[in-house]
């Protein structure tokens, strides 16, 4: 039985996913790695560190840097990114959301926040849903980041539930596996060819609602 929603945040709450590409964008193109949406797409749900060496590969520049000059590039994004999202505010909820969180809550659902971003608490304060959230992972903590199951299966514990009393919500193709791999029902928000492992594709945030849920999940 439902008793848990463990949500991603970029591209699911708000999004973020968008500021992320830019600050990418920027950051590669800097050290004249070619970047683009469709390799952007790789990015999704993965950690900070992990993305920078994902670009240098693409590039074929990882032997050109130090290890410290691979952080100096990272710290350059996470500047980059937190000067676009410092104008965040509740307007940028994505459409529908916050209604269904709300709904959630009402019907007596824990909720549960499960990004790869260190970035996620300041985000859900100034998007003011923060209270909203039982429980926030901690990714500064774990041993593997998405497409591990990791996170969703931490955030089920930190809910006191078992992962077959939860589901998650992902936009990335790496967040889906994380879920599949907890062996949690999948509700993917993306088109159906990068959502092709969801139990449930919507195209927009706008189409998840509760009763549609349980509607799919056959209660
Ligand atoms: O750099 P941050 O804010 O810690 O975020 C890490 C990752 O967080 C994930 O939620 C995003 O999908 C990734 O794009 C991002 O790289
Ligand atoms: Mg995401």
């Amino acid at each position: 039985m439902l008793k848990g929603i463990i949500f991603d945040l970029d591209g699911v709450i708000t999004d973020t996913a968008e500021y992320h590409y830019l600050a990418w964008k920027k950051t590669a193109e800097a050290i004249g790695v070619p970047f683009d949406r469709e390799f952007n797409e790789e990015l999704k749900g993965v950690s900070r560190m992990d993305s920078l060496y994902k670009i240098l590969d693409h590039g074929g520049i990882r032997g050109q840097f130090s290890e410290a000059q691979v952080e100096e590039l990272a710290h350059d994004k996470n500047i980059y990114y937190q000067e676009l999202i410092k104008e965040i505010t509740p307007n940028d909820l994505l459409p529908g959301i916050k209604d269904f969180l709300l709904e959630c809550k009402e019907a007596g659902l824990k909720l549960g926040l499960a990004s790869a971003s260190k970035n996620g608490p300041v985000i859900l304060d100034r998007l003011e849903v923060t209270t909203l959230f039982d429980t926030i992972v901690d990714p500064g903590k774990l041993k593997k980041g998405k497409p591990d199951p990791e996170i969703f299966v931490k955030a089920a514990a930190q809910l006191q539930l078992q992962v077959n009393e939860c589901i998650g919500v992902e936009d990335a193709e790496a967040g889906i596996q994380a879920i599949k791999g907890a062996n949690m029902f999948a509700i993917g928000v993306g088109t159906p060819d990068r959502m092709k492992l969801a139990d449930w594709q919507v195209g927009s945030t706008t189409e998840i609602t509760l009763e549609r849920l349980r509607e799919k999940l056959g209660e």
